[in-house]
């Protein structure tokens, strides 16, 4: 199986260092194409990898195309790729917001898997969602949720909508779990902690809290009134965050972000 990888920025180096390393692939090394001459000198002296800066030289030989560009790369992307794909290959789109639709009408492709994939694959614990377009079949479509899997785990969708929500949950995701870390470390350095011991306090409640979640099939709601004694600390510190509506601003938050992959959608 041969797969190309175009864009190797966060995801695409993300999922073609995955792919990469599973035995997925065979004997086929994993193709990278991107315009950057800095990072095609770099990847070059990777051995898992042949780099390319030229898609004539990759595209047509490639049985699955991972895109991994801003959305706001394509349009001068589709333009250079058209006339070097053909309607067997498929494409795996990691892009936000844009839709089968435009992949299928400005590219010209045929089978199209649209998946919404998460920073965390980078250490294997990636969760991606991903529905694709009638044409692609059930094998393929099993082909591509194992190289998704090489990054983590992997959901199937019914429809674009989940692609859209799950961007608002899972893709967006880390970032909102990256600002509840920053605000609790400023809060730690703020109490007079060194930078040092504010990271190991916070790291470890997090990791702790998300083991005991995965470990139990007990809600945080349950967890939350199992830290909580009767007007004591937590019961402050939950209090306040009602009282400021935290839940509801982090739910907004979620939706911004579904809304602006569905603005993307409309945009592209
Ligand atoms: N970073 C994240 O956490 C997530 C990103 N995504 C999606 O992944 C896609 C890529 O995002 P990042 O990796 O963060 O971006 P990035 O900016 O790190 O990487 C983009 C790469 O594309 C290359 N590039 C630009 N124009 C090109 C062209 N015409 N041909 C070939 N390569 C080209 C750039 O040189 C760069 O290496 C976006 O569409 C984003 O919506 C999805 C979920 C999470
Ligand atoms: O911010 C973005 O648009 C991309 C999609 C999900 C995470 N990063």
């Amino acid at each position: 199986m041969k797969v190309l990888v175009i864009g190797a920025g966060n995801m695409g180096l993300t999922y073609a260092e995955g792919m990469a390393k599973s035995a997925l692939l065979g004997s086929q090394k994993l193709k990278i194409y991107d315009t950057d001459p800095k990072k095609i000198a770099r990847l070059s002296q990777d051995p898992h990898f042949n780099v390319y800066h030229n898609l004539e030289d990759c595209l047509p030989k490639a049985d699955i195309v991972f895109l991994a560009v801003k959305p706001y790369h394509i349009d001068d992307l589709f333009q250079h790729m058209t006339p070097h794909i053909n309607q067997q290959q498929i494409f795996v789109s990691l892009m936000a917001g844009v839709t089968i639709q435009t992949i299928s009408s400005q590219l010209g492709a045929a089978k199209i898997v649209r998946a919404m994939p998460n920073l965390p694959a980078k250490v294997g614990k990636g969760v991606t969602s991903y529905t694709e377009s009638d044409r692609v079949s059930r094998v393929e479509l099993i082909m591509v949720r194992n190289l998704l899997d090489t990054t983590g785990t992997s959901i199937h969708v019914s429809t674009e909508k989940f692609i859209d929500a799950s961007t608002g949950i899972s893709g967006s995701g880390p970032a909102y779990v990256f600002y509840f870390m920053q605000s609790m470390l400023e809060a730690a350095l703020k109490m007079g902690f060194s930078a040092y011991d504010s990271k190991v306090l916070v790291s470890n409640t997090f990791e702790g809290a998300i083991e005991l979640f995965n470990q139990s099939n007990i809600s945080p709601e349950t967890w939350i009134s199992r830290v909580a004694s009767k007007g004591g600390t937590t019961q402050a510190a939950i209090d306040s965050m009602e009282d400021n509506n935290v839940k509801q601003l982090i739910q907004d938050a979620a939706y911004a972000a579904f809304n602006r992959a569905i603005e993307l959608g409309k945009n592209s």
